[in-house]
């Protein structure tokens, strides 16, 4: 069966001031439909890079990357992008962020009754399920973290988008809004199936979300190691302390250190202890 995302020999380059950057190097990765992969790893592995490639954001220097069996050239409905920065509109309501894009698309003089109808039912099936009536007609600055990430992910998700990619999402949330919002985008993805691509540096998220873990490793930036998700599809909680889960979350934490290039080397600590004893020479 052909993936939903096909990525083939993905290389991405930044030049900066005469620097080069392989910020991907030879990636490789299938994502099939409906799947929810998470992608981890150690600071500047290429995870946002590589989200961004699939959303069509960022060119790739060279290799490919296909939706349904089509390269990418560019950002596409069917794609939709969440990141960690809300950026909703703040002179819009609610209701009106999540309504936005859709007018967008469909030019004013040619909207029709129907187009009113469907966008409205769309816009209030969203609000209910992500919790948001209470709040529909307040602005962005009126809500916390948390709701104005809820309306983010519900404006994401008007299009009926068939992939939604989501790079560090939660990043900014405090850790029990967080959990709240781990149990609702899985209850997003069991009721909507969208494929999610998820970006994150929280190992525990990665596991609890994922059918399957990336691991990236920098410098270049690649893939490392692919590890598939030991639970049930229908998460909960509890999972976290479960002996799987643990092991797994040990197994990936060790290999981000093994990766990347930063582990506490013995000698360097003796010897900065050793110059900031008093008398030590600079
Ligand atoms: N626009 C850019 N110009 C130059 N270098 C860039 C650019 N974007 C990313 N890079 C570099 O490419 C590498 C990969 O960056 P990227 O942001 O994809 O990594 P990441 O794994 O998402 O990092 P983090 O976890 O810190 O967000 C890094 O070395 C980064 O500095």
């Amino acid at each position: 069966m052909t993936a939903k995302i096909e990525i083939r020999r993905a290389n991405k380059l930044f030049d900066t001031g005469g620097r080069r950057i392989a910020a991907l190097e030879n990636v490789d990765l299938d994502i099939r439909a409906n799947q929810f992969v998470t992608l981890v790893g150690a600071s500047g592995c290429g995870k946002s890079t590589l989200l961004r490639s699939i959303g069509g954001l960022e060119d790739l220097s060279s290799g490919e990357i296909r939706v349904d069996g089509r390269p990418v050239s560019g950002p596409g409905a069917e794609r939709a992008m969440v990141f960690q920065h809300y950026s909703l509109y703040p002179w819009l309501t609610v209701r009106e962020n999540i309504r936005f894009c859709r007018a967008l698309k469909i030019k004013r003089e040619e909207i029709t009754s129907a187009d009113v109808e469907i966008a409205s039912g769309r816009t209030d099936a969203l609000i209910g399920l992500m919790g948001l009536a209470p709040v529909e007609n307040a602005y962005p600055n009126q809500l916390s973290g948390g709701m104005q990430q809820r309306v983010a992910i519900a404006r994401a998700l008007m299009n009926r988008p068939d992939i939604l990619l989501m790079d560090e999402p939660f990043g900014a949330l405090d850790a029990q809004t967080r959990e709240v919002m781990h149990d609702l985008i899985l209850h997003v993805f069991a009721l909507e199936k969208p494929t999610i691509v998820f970006v994150t540096h929280d190992v525990e998220e990665a596991i609890y979300l994922g059918d399957r873990v990336v691991l990236m490793a920098p410098r270049p930036g690649r893939i490392d190691s692919i590890y598939e998700v030991p639970l049930p599809p229908e998460r909960e909680q509890d999972m976290k302390l479960s002996p799987e889960f643990t092991e797994l979350k040990r197994e990936i934490l060790s290999r981000i250190r093994a990766t990347s290039g930063m582990q506490t080397d013995r000698g360097m600590l003796d010897k900065l202890t050793a110059t900031a004893q008093p008398g030590a020479a600079a």
